[in-house]
């Protein structure tokens, strides 16, 4: 089957023919393709093919030679008029045509006398001629309070406001007057000013209308791979960063810990389906053949300077195939750029498979956001080990608690308890805890702390009972330094205060390495001082004292 289809292959080039029809925009439109370039020959050829018949029209009409008797350069002037013509209508002339036929139908610009609550400016309403003047340097001009009661109204699409006014501070503030005047509730608390809103367009959100606050704590130092880090941590959990400072403090005085990081990969796995679920195992034997995957692996790099290829993993559905693509990414979390580089391949194999159908560029088996099996076996993003040697004495002076109770309370929560429960990957105590606060700190995707907490928390008494070897095994945990939220300035300040701020100046990747060693040890921090206080049975009176709500609800209302 294999050979089938190495045989196809060969029919096509590694450089794309052509489109089929009614295909989806490509991932290589994503390049820079010369439509620029393109145009203007056209428009030159339309000029110039013009000039020459208006000169060759004028000569013939001087000399009374009869305009239709035509000589070779006339006739190869009017096929490039023709073909000029054609190719700029089609490209400017039809996008005009359908923008005036969308304009005129309903949508946002068809006033309707539903929305009469705004009555402060029904006057101005009548004044202007709305479609021709809700948009541009009339909308710049209007009040701000003007602008909100049209968008509340449906007039002005909301999401528009930040091309209309050209000021992304000046939208989300009209946006969140029109969310009150809609709502009829006050937005009063969220804040507005102290954030950059042009450095989320585009990147990190839509629809802006302020920000969250979430307070930031330290933890540490932590004493990791013989360097000190110290750890931000954003949570509303009272408590959590006292916790993890403490366990940082254990292993500090136990002499540090260490990681190991065994994988780096980020995965994507598109699902595609053929007629039947012989000519989807064709395609899996094709994508296995070594020399085939080269040939993908070209084509996949080619999408970014960072992403390579490397594996292919297919399982067949029925006759679907699932093909779960692993690449590395540099510095970046990597799913923007992974799933370019999917698709890239995907057009290529549409080519060599002609009844090949793309269900999804993602069919779960990826699995993004997801608790899965096959992340905590597999891994995705960085699977990385951390352990440490806690001796004796550190966990009775700093833990409160003994080396026999932490093993025996691991065996029976984080082993036994979690097998009972039917654990995917939770086979710790509060792994999540530590990563969602270090994510949200860094500016990480917090939905993916799903699988990048699963964790393996191990605990065993070494050196005849008198220490505890701890380790925590963490196959999943997805994070960059660049891309996606690390931008912004506060997460920034948080990647910097780590040291792995941005791209690795010489080893691309290496930042984005350090985060995820610097998570799993946190963890590990983490599980150290939560399973102490349980063994000690303290945690429920040191929630009550660092986390408890102290306001009177009650009396208040
Ligand atoms: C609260 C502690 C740490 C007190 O612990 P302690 O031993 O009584 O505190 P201590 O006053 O003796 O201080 C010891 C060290 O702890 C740190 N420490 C102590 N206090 C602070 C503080 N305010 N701010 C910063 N660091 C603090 C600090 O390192 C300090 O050393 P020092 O600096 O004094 O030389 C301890 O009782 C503890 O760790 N409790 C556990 C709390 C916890 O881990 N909560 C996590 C959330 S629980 C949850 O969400 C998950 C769960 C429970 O449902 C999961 C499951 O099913 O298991
Ligand atoms: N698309 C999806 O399915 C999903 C997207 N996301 C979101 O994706 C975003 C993150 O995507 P991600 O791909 O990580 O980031 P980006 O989409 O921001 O891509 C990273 C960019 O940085 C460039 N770059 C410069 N230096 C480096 C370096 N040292 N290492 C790596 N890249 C570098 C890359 O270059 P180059 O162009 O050469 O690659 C690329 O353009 C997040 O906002 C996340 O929430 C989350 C889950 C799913």
């Amino acid at each position: 089957m294999g050979i089938a289809s190495a045989t196809n292959a060969k029919h096509v080039p590694g450089k794309l023919r052509g489109r089929q029809a009614n295909s989806k925009p490509l991932a290589s439109d994503a390049l820079p393709l010369p439509v620029g370039l393109t145009n203007k020959i056209f428009f030159v050829l339309f000029f110039t093919a013009s000039y020459y018949l208006l000169r060759r029209w004028g000569e013939k009409a001087r000399n009374s030679t009869p305009l239709h008797m035509l000589n070779l350069g006339e006739m190869l002037a009017i096929v490039a008029e023709i073909a000029s013509f054609i190719y700029l209508i089609g490209f400017f002339g039809i996008d005009y045509v359908q923008n005036f036929i969308n304009k005129s139908s309903d949508g946002p610009w068809e006033l309707d006398d539903e929305h009469e609550d705004f009555g402060v400016i029904h006057s101005q309403k009548d004044i202007v001629s709305p479609r021709a003047q809700l948009t541009g340097t009339w909308l710049k001009e209007s009040s701000d309070e003007t602008i909100a009661t049209y968008v509340g109204n449906g007039e002005v699409p909301s999401h528009s406001l930040e091309s209309e006014l050209g000021d992304c501070m000046r939208a989300a503030s009209v946006r969140r007057r029109a969310v009150e005047l809609t709502t009829g509730r006050s937005m009063e608390g969220l804040p507005l000013s102290g954030m950059d809103y042009s450095t989320v367009r585009g990147q990190c959100c839509e629809m802006v209308v302020g920000h969250v606050q979430i307070p930031v704590g330290v933890a540490g130092p932590l004493l990791l791979d013989g360097s000190e880090y110290t750890v931000p941590m954003a949570t509303t959990e009272g408590c959590l960063v006292a916790s993890t400072n403490r366990g940082c403090k254990a292993i500090y005085q136990s002499g540090g810990a260490i990681s190991i990081l065994t994988k780096d990969g980020m995965t994507r796995a598109p699902v595609v389906r053929f007629s039947t679920a012989k000519r989807a195992a064709e395609l899996k034997f094709h994508v296995e053949d070594a020399e085939n995957f080269e040939t993908l692996a070209v084509i996949f790099n080619r999408t970014s300077r960072f992403a390579r290829l490397q594996s292919i993993d297919c399982v067949l559905g029925g006759r679907n195939l699932h093909m779960r693509f692993r690449s590395t990414t540099g510095d970046a979390m990597g799913m923007n750029m992974i799933s370019k580089g999917v698709q890239n391949v995907l057009e290529y194999l549409q080519h060599i498979y002609l009844d090949m159908e793309v269900v999804s560029v993602s069919g779960n088996l990826c699995a993004d956001k997801k608790p899965t099996a096959i992340n905590w076996i597999e891994g995705r993003g960085k699977s990385v080990v951390c352990e440490a040697v806690i001796k004796g004495e550190v966990i009775s002076k700093v833990l409160k608690t003994s080396v026999s109770a932490l093993v025996e309370l691991n065996t029976v929560k984080n082993l036994t308890g979690s097998a009972l429960s039917g654990a995917i990957g939770g086979f710790n105590a509060h792994a999540a805890n530590i990563v969602s606060a270090i994510f949200i700190a860094t500016g990480q995707d917090p939905a993916q702390n799903v699988e990048s907490s699963q964790c393996l928390t191990l605990m065993e008494a070494i050196n005849d009972g008198a220490d505890l070897h701890v380790t925590v095994t963490m196959p999943s945990i997805e994070v960059g330094t660049i891309g996606g939220g690390t931008q912004l300035a506060s997460q920034a300040a948080c990647l910097n205060l780590l040291g792995v701020k941005g791209s690795h100046p010489r080893s691309p990747g290496a930042n984005a390495q350090t985060l995820s060693r610097i998570v799993a040890g946190t963890v590990l921090a983490g599980e150290l001082s939560l399973m102490s206080a349980l063994a000690a049975g303290q945690l429920v009176k040191s929630h009550m004292k660092y986390n408890r709500s102290c306001k009177d609800i009650c009396a208040k209302n």
